[in-house]
């Protein structure tokens, strides 16, 4: 397809073009092939998308979600993570199958379009069905099957054979829109053995790795208690957080560690000599009251701070527009000072920040790079008037000004209208699934 955009106010996010208040864009394929003010020359496309009133910018990147857990949106609500994790969260995933697990992955992509997300990082289970989905729903996804050994060796060998078979059988499939990391759950639900193994394994095949991290302040204390060190210098011992190609600089393969809210200033230390990546999950630990990450601080050190919402039962949505107002508003409140994360850093982690670890090629929009991006209708009453862009985005746009989605050149929605799913069939049957779930979580509960 050959796509011209014309009439844009066009945010590109690159540092050297800025914002356009009048122009266009063509997209040749899944390239952006030109970027410019005014009108270009005429071509002969296949599609003319007049974008007057819109706002032209890249796609958001949610770089921490758990898709197929959609279908527990409001499942269990209102407790502190262990007893939600363990009484709640753990018993009903062990009664889902994958055809839950697909309708759930897709519903949640079809959540993230409508939302304006164009690419996510995932760890779950049966991701041969989160991947399907990605696949089918068009959008961009960095997949990792959720290893949790649990101390236990033989369990642990069997979750890494999952792990690596995903990362085998789809790294770079649909165009390259999926990719792949190890997923290893977190520092207090595996082995440090295990890591170690984990490292190698993603070294050998060029991948990265996503992993919770200091999630909680119940993870630091276990991990003092057993370690004498926190999960970040537990981790450091085996090398992990310089997990890279051979002779290649520090961030050449993607370390995704979610959270990170219980930091040091020697952990972040950590982060930002070796490159890590931090997905900030703000709502998430608002909800589960984990505590408030450092992200100022991080950022001050040099640390990568991304963005991401989480599983839909600790958020309960896949809105990055109502996180990157929480991640604004929270380090404010928390640093006690009005000026911490202003709005145009937010919005960078929300699309730049977040593309370096998914896919480099996306998140700015300029010619060569792969033509992700939305347009926001400006034709709205919380948008006028607007003297900033970054401040609309963050403090008064929301997730349904999205009006129109494009990702690896193809239009997924356009003026309201999804065109690559069967909205109605993708509700009803995620709903389905998720009520016969919970069924079974129910009658399993009552024979115990
Ligand atoms: O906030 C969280 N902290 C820790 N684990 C989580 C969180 N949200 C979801 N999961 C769990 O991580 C596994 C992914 O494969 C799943 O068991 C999911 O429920
Ligand atoms: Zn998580």
């Amino acid at each position: 397809m050959f796509i011209l955009i014309k009439n844009a106010r066009i945010l590109t996010l690159d540092d050297s073009c800025g914002e356009i208040q009048n122009g266009y864009i063509v997209i040749d394929n899944e390239f952006i092939s030109k970027i410019g003010a005014g009108t270009p020359i005429s071509g002969n496309y296949d599609k003319i998308i007049d974008a007057a009133g819109s706002l032209v910018m890249p796609g958001l990147s949610n770089t921490h979600t758990h898709l197929g857990m959609t279908l527990l949106r409001g499942y269990a609500d209102d407790m502190i993570l262990k007893d939600w994790l363990e009484k709640e969260i753990w018993p009903a995933e062990a009664e889902l199958t994958a055809e839950d697990v697909y309708w759930g992955s897709l519903l949640g992509c079809l959540e993230m379009i409508r939302f304006g997300t164009t690419a996510f990082c995932d760890m779950y289970f049966f991701m041969d069905e989160t991947a399907k989905a990605v696949e089918k729903s068009g959008i961009r996804g960095c997949l990792s099957y959720g290893m949790i050994e649990l101390f236990d060796e033989e369990r642990g060998n069997a979750e890494f054979i999952k792990g690596e078979r995903l990362v085998r059988e789809w790294q770079g499939k649909a165009n390259g829109r999926i990719t792949t990391m190890y997923g290893p759950h977190a520092p207090n639900t595996c082995s440090k053995e295990f890591i170690a193994k984990v490292k190698k394994a993603a070294e050998r095949d060029g991948v990265g790795v996503h992993i919770h991290v200091l999630e909680t302040e119940d993870e630091l204390n276990t991990m003092k208690k057993n370690y004498g060190v926190c999960s970040v210098h537990h981790l450091d011992s085996v090398g992990f957080w310089d997990t890279r190609l051979p002779g290649s600089d520090k961030s050449s393969l993607p370390i995704l560690a979610a959270h990170s809210v219980w930091m040091s200033e020697g952990d972040i230390k950590i982060f930002a000599e070796k490159g890590v990546t931090v997905s900030h999950n703000p709502i998430s630990n608002m909800k589960l009251a984990s505590g408030i990450a450092p992200i100022q601080k991080m950022i001050q050190a040099g640390v990568l701070v991304t963005l991401g919402t989480d599983g839909c039962a600790s958020n309960n949505n896949l809105n990055m527009f109502e996180e990157m107002k929480t991640a604004a508003l929270l380090q404010k409140l928390d640093t006690k000072d009005p000026t911490a994360l202003p709005a145009k850093t937010v919005v960078e982690m929300a699309t730049k920040n977040g593309a370096q670890v998914i896919d480099k090629k996306t998140g700015v929009l300029k010619p060569g790079n792969k033509a992700d991006l939305i347009l926001i209708d400006l034709k709205k009453a919380n948008a006028i008037p607007i003297f900033d862009i970054y401040s609309h985005l963050v403090y008064s746009a929301s997730g349904s000004d999205v009006k129109t989605m494009i990702v690896d050149g193809k239009i997924l929605m356009e003026d309201y209208k999804i065109l690559v799913l069967d909205e109605y069939e993708v509700m009803k049957n995620a709903h389905e699934c998720a009520q016969n779930l919970v069924k079974r979580v129910k009658d399993k509960n009552k024979m115990l």
